[in-house]
């Protein structure tokens, strides 16, 4: 072979063609067991070799001897076998047209420009690869696949498709992801890329028109009220003072149920259907928002309505609140005894010209939808799998009794020695993630993610109901045992991926701590406090109804009974 000065020596070349082949087989993925399956590794590269020497015997010794025809069809020849040697590494190779200005540019410049294209088209392709799909139908594309409960359908379709699956909700790209590693990827390695949000039309009408946090789209927006949150709601030092609240209402609750008397007056029951609705509204699949064209569907079965009525109804609740709040404001907040959300975000409104009355109450909604809805979701569901699992609900009585004695308030640190009740909870948001496929995400570019092209602009849902019952990350999956936790380091922060109810990465849940500080308490004292069964002794439907947080479908009916 002959090499021409200052192109580098065969080895060069080879060591080049091996770092290709290597990074090409990263790029998709292969392990060494599936290079083997298409001849092996080192038949790929011996292969890539001779084809090498042919190309550069070609272009050094025919151009000006050989017709510039003669050349092409010698060119095409070897095209030919290097489409065998890709095809069994790439399942499509380029077609011929692509090829054809590499035939020009070998004719005219040699050898090492024709491995420069060869190499930028493979990346390219690459980059094209796309992650597997269900077979779609024409107009809806896999949205016929779809039911009340995507996770579910999810689950199923991952099963057979793999855990980076790419549907498509009518014209719109969906990325649905069920695995640990994939979840890492996009939500730590490639964060910055995926920290958008879609921008659905219930969102824009219920919370202001991107007003809040949890849906409004990455930006200096964004950047600023999640500072808010961050910083002025849910600081550590702010956790710690809403200790008094905490404790005050979980006292009332007890009360309640104590009592068995703990009817909502009228007006908080109309401001929970609403937070209910909204809850829902959020969470659905409207036809219109996917297929543009079908948006008078949405309008003709009342979903635009609906939505509209859920807008104005929250915000007539949110006005009315700000008003009575605003009338009784104190100058600081160092005046006042108790200090909530709402007097710290009317202090922002008041002191902050940049915030404007429709961010606080978007804002507020945020705390409600994505703070207060949650913390319920979960106490539903430990509450139930604790009366499944009477065994659990024993070792959990005995370890918070054993703790708080004959005291009759709990405090911080006998939470801290509760270990047994951490477990408890942990596994009941493996189990039962209060958003089974975490918050939609978008690609703001064009990104590679495990050797697939995901193109700007595609939805991403992340199924944390897929990867909190995976068999591979977790031995039987679909039991409720707490006791997996106990001597193990995982938890739900962010940093272990297998565990990740509250998700991660830039658009991580910021109010782990404030909800850990409520759902704990409240666990605590409902077992220290009452012994439970269920209300009709019979097997617990275990279905989660529809909406952006997954509800018991049947809510729990249990009867309590006061420990003396
Ligand atoms: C058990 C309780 C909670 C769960 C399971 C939960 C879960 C989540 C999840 C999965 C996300 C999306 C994360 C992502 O996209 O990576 C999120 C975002 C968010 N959560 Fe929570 N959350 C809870 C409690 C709270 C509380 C108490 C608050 C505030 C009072 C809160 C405020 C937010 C906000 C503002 C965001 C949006 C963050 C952003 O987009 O940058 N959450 N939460």
């Amino acid at each position: 072979m002959k090499v021409h000065e200052g192109e580098g020596s065969d080895s060069s070349i080879l060591d080049a063609q091996m770092e290709y082949s290597c990074d090409y087989a990263k790029n998709f993925d292969c392990s060494s067991s599936s290079l083997d399956s298409y001849g092996g590794a080192e038949a790929s590269v011996s292969s890539f070799c001779d084809l090498q020497m042919r190309l550069s015997e070609i272009s050094a010794t025919s151009v000006g001897k050989t017709s510039e025809y003669m050349l092409q069809e010698e060119i095409k020849d070897a095209y030919a076998s290097t489409c065998t040697i890709i095809s069994k590494i790439q399942p499509t190779p380029p077609p011929l047209p692509i090829f054809l200005p590499i035939i020009e540019v070998i004719s005219r410049f040699g050898f090492k420009e024709m491995c420069m294209i060869v190499w930028f088209i493979w990346k390219r392709g690459g980059r094209k690869k796309l992650p597997p799909s269900p077979r779609e139908v024409p107009v809806l594309g896999n949205l016929h696949q779809l039911r009340l409960l995507p996770h579910r359908d999810f689950l199923v379709l991952s099963k057979k498709h793999g855990p980076l699956m790419l549907l498509h909700f009518g014209r719109v790209p969906v990325l649905v992801v069920s695995s640990e590693d994939a979840a890492r990827a996009i939500m730590k390695n490639h964060d910055l890329s995926f920290a958008d949000r879609p921008r659905y039309k219930a969102h824009k009408k219920i919370l202001y028109n991107g007003k809040d946090v949890v849906f409004t789209p990455y930006g200096e927006y964004w950047r600023q009220a999640k500072g808010h949150f961050i910083l002025k709601l849910l600081s550590n030092k702010r956790v710690q003072s809403f200790r008094p609240i905490r404790e005050e209402e979980t006292a009332l609750f007890v009360h309640k149920i104590r009592e068995s008397s703990g009817r909502p007056s009228d007006k908080g029951k109309e401001s929970l259907v609403l937070m209910m609705e909204m809850t829902e509204a959020l969470g659905a699949i409207s036809i219109g928002e996917f297929i543009p064209w079908l948006r008078w569907i949405d309008r003709i079965n009342g979903f635009d309505k609906k939505v509209d009525r859920i807008a104005a109804g929250l915000d007539g609740v949110l006005e009315t609140v700000i008003r009575e709040r605003l009338g009784n404001q104190v100058e600081s907040l160092e005046d006042k005894t108790e200090v909530d959300f709402v007097d710290i975000l009317l202090q922002i409104y008041t002191h902050d010209v940049s915030t404007n009355r429709d961010s606080i109450k978007a804002i507020i909604l945020d705390v409600f939808g994505a703070g207060t809805d949650t913390s319920a979701v979960v106490l539903e569901w430990t509450l139930t799998e604790l009366l499944r699992h009477p065994k659990a609900m024993r070792k959990l009585q005995e370890e918070v009794r054993g703790i708080i004695g004959h005291k009759k308030d709990i405090t911080d640190d006998d939470i801290d020695k509760m270990h047994y009740l951490k477990a408890v909870i942990k596994e009941s948001l493996r189990l039962h993630p209060p958003f089974p496929l975490l918050l939609p995400m978008v690609a703001t570019r064009d990104v590679k993610v495990k050797g697939y092209g995901v193109a700007a602009g595609t939805v991403v849902m992340v199924s944390f109901w897929a990867i909190g019952r995976d068999p591979e990350l977790w031995d039987e999956p679909d039991k409720f045992m707490p006791e997996r936790f106990l001597n193990s380091s995982i938890d739900f922060k962010g940093v272990d991926f297998e565990l990740i109810p509250f998700g991660g990465g830039r658009r991580g849940c910021p109010g782990i701590a404030y909800s850990m500080a409520v759902i704990e308490l409240l666990v605590a004292n409902l077992v220290a406090k009452f012994d439970w069964k269920l209300a009709d002794g019979k097997d617990l439907n275990m279905n989660e109804g529809p909406g952006i947080t997954a509800h018991r479908v049947v809510p729990l009916h249990a009867v309590a009974t006061v420990v003396a």
